[in-house]
């Protein structure tokens, strides 16, 4: 468990990012709170993923400045970036199509072993020390996450709730203190995704906080203790969920207009 509770762990200030002449990420700023469940909500096209994408590096900003645990972040490279323990999950779900369950989440612990194939080639003490030490924190996370009874079984053959698991499950081995989860419960049924939910809840009491992308308003009020809305790149409001779900602007640019008028 870290010490984060109460603290800002993730700021993002005046951010910005163009696609030609779209602005998809435009003078955005907000924090995020250590050990919270920060949801970002926003209609199709808001800019969600372009800012996870900031985020974790994929792409680099036009103007602006991330900081996790105070370090500026914003030029980092993706590996970086999760070495500092920034880990996430895609909107589309990607996993090998050849990976067990097992070896996926293995992969994830690359940096427990330090990513490096070639010690792997002489089979050094250390090398098997670690490797060790990662196989058995791959079990501990596959009993965490419901998946040990499916962990031989081909990860991209499993229910869709169960890959998402396994997406979680991998980026939970790179030992996140932030976990950013893109619409993971998008396309599941009701049970799966009640099922995801505890396992969020049951991340976060670990210590974890998670930055999350949801559509689903029921997951947002049940499990987030901030919100960030945001609509053509822009935050719109911020707040707890009970209150920007009051806001006028929300109702209509997230709920549409016939909510707000109703
Ligand atoms: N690589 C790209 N090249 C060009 N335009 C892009 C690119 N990525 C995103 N955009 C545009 O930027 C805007 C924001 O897209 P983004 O995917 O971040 O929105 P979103 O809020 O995640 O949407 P959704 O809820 O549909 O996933 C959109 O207009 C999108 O078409």
């Amino acid at each position: 468990m870290n010490n984060m509770e109460g603290k800002e762990i993730l700021k993002v200030d005046n951010l910005s990012k163009s696609f030609g002449g779209i602005k998809a990420v435009s003078d955005l700023s907000f924090s995020v709170e250590g050990h919270h469940i920060h949801a970002v909500i926003g209609p199709n096209g808001a800019g969600k993923s372009t800012l996870f994408n900031l985020i974790t590096g994929v792409i680099s900003s036009d103007k602006g400045r991330i900081k996790f645990l105070g370090e500026d972040i914003t030029s980092l490279r993706p590996d970086k970036i999760s070495e500092k323990g920034i880990s996430r999950t895609f909107q589309n779900i990607r996993l090998f199509p050849d990976m067990t369950v097992f070896e996926t989440v293995l992969i994830g612990t690359y940096l427990l072993t330090g990513g490096k194939i070639l010690p792997a080639l002489f089979l050094s003490k250390e090398f098997r020390r670690k490797e060790h030490l990662a196989k058995e924190k791959v079990e501990d996370i596959l009993n965490f996450a419901g998946l040990w009874d499916v962990r031989n079984e081909y990860a991209a053959k499993l229910s869709y709730g169960n890959q998402r698991r396994v997406e979680m499950a991998r980026a939970l081995a790179m030992d996140p203190q932030l976990l950013l989860l893109d619409e993971p419960t998008a396309g599941m049924n009701p049970k799966e995704t009640k099922e995801l939910m505890d396992l969020f809840s049951l991340v976060n009491s670990q210590g974890i906080t998670i930055l999350i992308i949801a559509h689903d308003m029921h997951l947002v009020n049940t499990l987030s203790n901030q919100v960030t809305v945001i609509n053509f790149g822009k935050k719109l409001v911020e707040g707890p969920p009970a209150e920007i779900q009051r806001h006028p602007e929300v109702l209509e640019a997230y709920m549409g207009r016939a909510e707000a008028n109703a």
